[in-house]
């Protein structure tokens, strides 16, 4: 018998796993907190749709307040701004041996632990290109690393049973006993992401220019140093190569740039989750709340962050209204290099 499944935040990304999941015949419970999503999927209207695949499905589906009852594995896929809150709604429906996985850009492995427990939390990486288009419609855009691991590298049975899950998701999913370095590689190519969404430039556009690219250079490296300071080695995932930053190898750099730009330029979604918030839905970011732990890591071991530092208050002025998208946002970010 398999372990039932419940996705605490129905979007994009854990909309789109738990509709695969529910395919395949596991039993999944949707928690989210937008009505009219919940209703979709209740009512069997969850469509995924885009180049990967194709479908409609639906599934029992909850509000936060609604959720009774306690479970042994909760997928969680909330921006990393949410996550706390979440967090702290879904811990007294988390069985006492259950755990939370958190499919999430960031480091929030970190703040479920300090809520549930280390014990009962596990980490994830997921790489692949998703949007929430409307209450009910999920665009999968490209298909894209996923990976799971203990927080300690320890194969442990239920590990080993949630990779054969996300296996049904993504068939190439990965069990690792390295999950922070996939965390901290994320981080690393995530930061690109955030900054290109300063502009209306594609992800791949924003890559190819000239003019950004001794700042992504040294914005990359600026985070992968605090991940090797803090004793983490980043791992490397579709074409994205952290020891060429770490090495300051210029071809190789060279090279996993032109790599992320044609993957990039391939993909059914142009631009990064963030750029989408500010820029269509006109919402707050996670930004500062994924770059917060990388910045605290930094002042505990006496680094700084310059770059990532201004990017998250460049982004803070678009979230207020100071300043619109667009290239003298970026031009600004590379005004902090010497
Ligand atoms: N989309 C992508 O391609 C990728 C996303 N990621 C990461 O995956 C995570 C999920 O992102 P994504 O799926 O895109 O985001 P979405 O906004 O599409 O989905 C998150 C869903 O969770 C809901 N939500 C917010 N707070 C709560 C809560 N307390 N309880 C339950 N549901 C809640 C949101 O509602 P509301 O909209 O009202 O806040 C939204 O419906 C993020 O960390 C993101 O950075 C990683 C790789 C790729
Ligand atoms: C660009 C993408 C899909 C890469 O995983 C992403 O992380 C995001 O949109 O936030």
């Amino acid at each position: 018998m398999s372990t039932p499944v419940v996705i605490w935040g129905a979007g994009a990304i854990g909309g789109i796993i738990g509709a695969f999941l529910r395919r395949a015949g596991r039993e999944v419970t949707f928690v989210d907190v937008v009505p009219e999503h919940v209703a979709a999927i209740r009512e069997g209207r969850l469509r995924i749709e885009g180049p990967v695949a194709s479908f409609t499905i639906g599934g029992p589906a909850l509000l936060p307040q609604e959720v009774t009852g306690r479970h042994p594995l909760i997928i969680l896929a909330v921006k990393a701004h949410h996550t706390e809150a979440a967090t702290r709604a879904l811990l007294p429906h988390l069985a006492e041996e259950g755990a939370v996985v958190s499919c999430q850009n960031g480091l929030n492995e970190l703040v479920i632990a300090d809520i549930v427990g280390r014990g009962r939390t596990i980490g994830a990486f997921v790489n692949f290109y998703a949007d929430y288009l409307e209450p009910g419609r999920l665009h999968y855009a490209k298909r894209g690393a996923v990976v799971v691991g203990e927080l300690d590298g320890v194969r442990t049975p239920r590990i080993t049973a949630l990779h054969e899950m996300m296996r049904v998701f993504e068939p190439d999913a990965v069990l690792s006993d390295n999950i922070f370095g996939y965390l901290w590689g994320k981080a690393g190519y995530g930061a690109i992401l955030k900054a290109s969404a300063l502009t209306n430039d594609t992800i791949a556009e924003f890559i190819a220019d000239p003019a950004r690219r001794a700042m992504i250079i040294a914005l990359v490296q600026e985070i992968l140093a605090v991940a090797r300071a803090d004793g983490v080695v980043p791992i490397g995932f579709d074409g994205f190569d952290p020891d060429a930053f770490l090495r300051d190898d210029a071809a190789a750099m060279t090279a996993c740039l032109a790599a992320l730009e044609r993957m990039n330029r391939a993909s059914a979604k142009p631009r990064s989750g963030i750029w989408r918030d500010l820029a269509v839905r006109k919402r707050g970011t996670d930004v500062a709340a994924q770059l917060a732990p990388v910045r605290a890591a930094a002042r505990r071991l006496g680094l700084t962050t310059p770059l990532a530092d201004r990017l998250v208050a460049l982004v803070d002025d678009i979230e207020t209204g100071r300043r619109a998208i667009g290239p003298d946002l970026a031009d600004d970010l590379c005004g902090v290099l010497p």
